[in-house]
């Protein structure tokens, strides 16, 4: 049963947050255009690697600091974009997503563990594309006014290379998860 007490979040995962939250402010940095109004991103990969390593909640609450400090002004978009209309834009929807996707994510992954790659990546899979797409990409049509096929057209050129932080994801979880197994713990009981 869901216990709040249990989801206290001591210095060591605020700590653990502001570290992935910064990671993946370094990663969006770096951006590709193919087309439409979407970038390919590894923003995406930090996402992935605070909900695989910090698990639920926590995870999602370092997207959730991440996307805040864009809406309040700091240019860590992806591209080095900020400010609230960057959540209100285009690709908000993938913003919002990825705090779902987080959660989700870590949920599934507190639950199948971390030491099997094929399970950590299909986490990854379910809320950090399907989840994201899946809020994402209407949200991008509505912005835009852009139709089914331009949306769908849209969200296969992110598939590949979501697939290869999935991957990427899955590889760096199990190496940091077995030299560092107290990362993803918490301490027994109610704090
Ligand atoms: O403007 C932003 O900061 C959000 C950009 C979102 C890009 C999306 S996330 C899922 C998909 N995979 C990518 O590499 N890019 C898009």
């Amino acid at each position: 049963m869901f216990n709040a007490a249990t989801y206290r979040a001591t210095p060591r995962d605020l700590a653990l947050i502001a570290v992935f939250t910064a990671l993946t402010a370094v990663l969006a940095l770096p951006t590709v255009t193919i087309s439409g109004i979407a970038p390919i991103t590894l923003q995406t990969l930090g996402f992935m690697l605070a909900a695989s390593l910090l698990g639920f909640p926590w995870g999602g609450a370092s997207v959730a600091l991440y996307v805040l400090l864009i809406v309040v002004g700091l240019p860590i978009g992806a591209g080095g974009r900020g400010g609230l209309a960057v959540l209100t834009g285009p690709t908000g929807g993938f913003l919002i997503g990825g705090i779902v996707g987080a959660l989700v994510t870590g949920w599934l992954v507190d639950k199948w563990g971390r030491t099997n790659p094929i399970l950590i990546g299909l986490a990854n899979v379910i809320g950090l594309m399907v989840i994201v797409y899946a809020i994402g990409l209407p949200w991008l049509g509505w912005r835009t006014g852009s139709g089914l096929f331009a949306k769908l057209t849209l969200g296969f050129q992110f598939v590949p290379g979501d697939l290869i932080k999935v991957v990427i994801t899955a590889l760096v979880v199990v190496t940091v998860v077995r030299a560092y197994p107290a990362i993803a713990k918490r301490a027994p009981g109610p704090r």
